[in-house]
C-alpha cells in the first residue's frame, strides 16, 4: 500500500513538475516580437515638410497591441545616419527589468547609429501606455506610439463597449531638435516658442498662406495632412484609447456634441465620470467611452485646444465621421472653440474628480516613511534659464546611473544628497525669486528598499511676472497614488490632514497646476534607478527632474548590452 501510494506520489510529482513546464509559457503570456527600424524622412504630418524620425516609414510608429503577461521584444535598428537614439516604454514599469526603461543615461548608454538594441520585457497589467525617445529632445521629431494591453482571455473590465481605438496627441515644431536644444541652453536663451500645429493621430494642419513660408515647403493638398477621421457606426460605443505625446502643450480634448465617459487613466480604471472636454498632459493616458448616438447624416469635429499657455497655436483638428458618410467631409459647423486657455479651475476640477473605481480600490499606505517636498523654480544658472527643483538643476551625466551604481563608478556622478524641501518660511511662490543659490547636480536620491516615500511637488512663480505655469511629472518604473492636490504654498502640517487614502487613483503622470502643489506616494519596491521628471521635452532638458534609486543591490548582473559609454567602456560590450 505504501509502496503503491509512493509510487503514485513519484508520478504525480512528476506529472506536476512537467506540467508545470508545460504550462509556464501559456501563464506567462505569448512573445510578441518586433522588427523596428528608426529613420530621418521628410514628412508633411500639418501639409509643410519637415523631417520626422518615423518607425518602419511611420510617425507615430506601429502600436503595440498585447496581452496581460505577454513578453515584448523590441529589435530596434538606429538608422538615423548621425545620431543615437534610446526609446522608453512609458508606464510599463520594467519589474526585473530596469535595464530596459529606454532611459538614456539613466539606465542605459544611447544606442549608436548602425546598431540594433533588443528590449525585452514584460507588459504586466493591462491599459494604455506609450512610448517614446528619450535622447535629448529627440521625441519632439515624431519618434513615438502607443501600447495597448489587453486583459487575458475569459477576464472582463468593469464597462462595455463595441470597438476600441488609440489615438496619439502631439505638438509640432518646424524647428528641429538640434535648433531647439541649442536655443535652450544658449545665452541669451532661446526658447522653443509654441508649436506650429497640433497633431491628432499624426495629423495636423499649418496654414500654407502664413506670410514667409517658402514656396514648394507647405503644400495644403498634400494627402499627409488630410486630417485624420475617427469612424463610427451609428449607436455602437466607441472606447477611444488618448495618449499625449505633446513636447509643450498642456490640450482639452472634445468631441462636438458628445460627452465622454472617462474610465481608464494610465492603465488604472477610474470611477466613472462624464465630461464634455477632457484636459490631458503630456504623458497621460486616458480611456473614454463615446456613444455615437448623435444625427448620424454628418460628421463632427473633433479638437485639441492648447490651454494653460496663451498659444497661438490653431487648434488641432480631426473627424469624427459617422459612417457611411464620406470621412473627408466637412462637418457643417464651425469647429468647438474649447475653454479659456487661462482658466485653471476646471482643470484642477478635473484633476480632483479622478479616483479609483470603487470595484478596484487598491488603498495606499496610510503612513510614509519620508516625504520629499519638491519646490519647481525656473531660474537662471551661470547665465543660462534651467528649472530647479529646491534650487538644484539637473544635469544628465555621462555614464548611466544604473550602471555606475552597479559596478561602483561612483565618480562619474554627485555624491552629495539632495535637498529633501525648501526655505518654506521665507519662499514667496507668487513673485519672482532671483534665487541666488541655485546650482547644477548630476545628484540622487536613494531610496530605502520597501519604503513608502510622499513626494510634494509645489509650483511657483516663473521669471516672469504673473506666471507660472503646468507640469506635468512622470515617474518611471512604478504607478503612485495620488493623495491631494492644492492652491498655494503646501502646508505639511494641516494639508495631510486632507490626503485623500481612501480611494485615490494611481497614475504615472501627473499635473502639478500654476501656483498649486500636487501630493503623490509610492513604493520604493522597485529594485532600479528611475527618472521622475516634467514630462515636458525642453523642460526635462533645461534640468526639472530628478532620479531615484532603490533595491540595486537586489540586482543580479546588468546586460552588456546596455553598455559601452563614459566609464562603462572598460565592461565592454560584447
Ligand atoms: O521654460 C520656459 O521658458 C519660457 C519662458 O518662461 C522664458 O522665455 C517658457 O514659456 C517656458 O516654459
Amino acid at each position: 500500500m505504501v509502496e503503491f501510494l509512493g509510487s503514485n506520489l513519484m508520478k504525480f510529482l512528476a506529472y506536476c513538475i512537467l506540467f508545470s513546464f508545460v504550462t509556464v509559457p501559456l501563464v506567462e503570456g505569448r512573445v510578441r516580437h518586433y522588427n523596428w527600424e528608426m529613420k530621418y524622412e521628410f514628412k508633411s504630418p500639418d501639409c509643410y515638410k519637415k523631417l520626422a524620425i518615423t518607425i518602419n516609414g511611420r510617425s507615430p510608429g506601429p502600436s503595440i497591441i498585447a496581452q496581460q503577461g505577454d513578453t515584448i521584444i523590441v529589435e530596434l535598428k538606429n538608422s538615423l545616419l548621425t545620431e543615437n537614439a534610446a526609446i522608453h516604454w512609458h508606464g510599463i514599469r520594467q519589474i526585473r527589468t530596469p535595464w530596459f526603461d529606454g532611459t538614456e543615461g539613466v539606465t542605459q548608454c544611447p544606442i549608436l547609429p548602425g546598431d540594433t538594441f533588443v528590449y525585452k520585457f514584460v507588459v504586466d497589467r493591462p491599459g494604455t501606455y506609450l512610448y517614446h525617445a528619450h535622447y535629448g529632445m529627440q521625441r519632439e521629431a515624431g519618434l513615438y506610439g502607443s501600447i495597448r494591453v489587453s486583459l487575458p482571455d475569459g477576464e472582463s473590465e468593469p464597462f462595455s463597449y463595441d470597438y476600441d481605438r488609440s489615438i496619439i496627441l502631439s505638438d509640432w515644431y518646424h524647428t528641429s531638435t538640434y535648433e531647439q536644444a541649442a536655443g535652450l541652453s544658449s545665452i541669451p536663451f532661446v526658447w522653443v516658442g509654441e508649436p506650429h500645429s497640433i497633431l491628432i493621430q499624426g495629423k495636423g494642419r499649418f496654414n500654407c498662406s502664413t506670410p514667409g513660408i517658402e514656396a514648394g515647403l507647405c503644400n495644403a493638398t498634400n494627402p499627409e495632412c488630410t486630417p485624420y477621421a475617427l469612424t463610427v457606426i451609428p449607436r455602437k460605443t466607441y472606447r477611444l484609447r488618448i495618449g499625449s505625446l505633446t513636447s509643450l502643450s498642456a490640450l482639452s480634448f472634445e468631441i462636438e456634441g458628445h460627452n465622454m465617459t472617462v474610465v481608464e487613466a494610465d492603465g488604472h480604471y477610474v470611477e466613472p465620470f462624464v465630461v464634455q472636454n477632457l484636459f490631458i498632459y503630456s504623458g497621460e493616458t486616458y480611456s473614454v467611452l463615446i456613444k455615437a448616438d448623435q444625427d448620424p447624416s454628418r460628421n463632427y469635429w473633433t479638437s485639441a485646444k492648447v490651454v494653460s499657455r496663451n498659444s497661438n497655436t490653431p487648434n488641432g483638428l480631426a473627424i469624427f465621421n459617422y459612417y457611411p458618410n464620406h470621412p473627408r467631409r466637412n462637418p457643417p459647423t464651425v469647429p468647438p472653440p474649447g475653454p479659456r486657455w487661462n482658466d485653471t479651475e476646471p482643470r484642477f476640477a478635473q484633476s480632483i474628480a479622478i479616483k479609483s473605481h470603487q470595484g478596484y480600490i487598491h488603498p495606499p499606505p496610510q503612513t510614509s516613511d519620508r516625504v520629499i517636498v519638491m519646490l519647481n523654480t525656473q531660474n537662471r544658472i551661470n547665465g543660462n534659464v534651467r528649472w530647479s527643483i529646491n534650487n538644484v538643476s539637473f544635469n544628465l551625466p555621462h555614464t548611466p546611473y544604473l550602471i555606475s551604481l552597479k559596478h561602483n563608478l561612483l565618480h562619474t556622478f554627485d555624491q552629495s544628497p539632495l535637498p529633501e524641501g525648501y526655505d518654506f518660511a521665507n519662499y514667496d511662490i507668487y513673485s519672482i525669486a532671483k534665487n541666488v543659490n541655485a546650482t547644477t547636480s548630476s545628484g540622487i536620491y536613494k531610496l530605502k528598499f520597501n519604503t513608502t516615500v510622499d513626494i510634494i511637488l509645489q509650483n511657483a512663480n516663473t521669471m516672469n511676472l504673473n506666471n507660472s505655469e503646468t507640469h506635468p511629472w512622470h515617474l518611471h518604473g512604478h504607478d503612485f497614488w495620488v493623495v491631494g492636490y492644492g492652491k498655494g504654498k503646501f502646508d505639511k502640517f494641516k494639508d495631510p490632514k486632507n490626503y485623500n487614502l481612501v480611494n485615490p487613483i494611481m497614475k504615472n503622470t501627473v499635473p502639478v497646476h500654476p501656483y498649486g502643489w500636487t501630493a503623490l506616494r509610492f513604493r520604493a519596491d522597485n529594485p532600479g534607478v528611475w527618472a521622475f521628471h516634467c514630462h515636458i521635452e525642453s523642460h526635462f532638458f533645461m534640468g526639472m527632474g530628478v532620479v531615484f534609486e532603490e533595491g540595486i543591490e537586489k540586482l543580479g548582473s546588468l546586460p552588456t548590452s546596455i553598455m559601452g559609454c563614459g566609464d562603462t567602456k572598460g565592461l565592454h560590450r560584447p
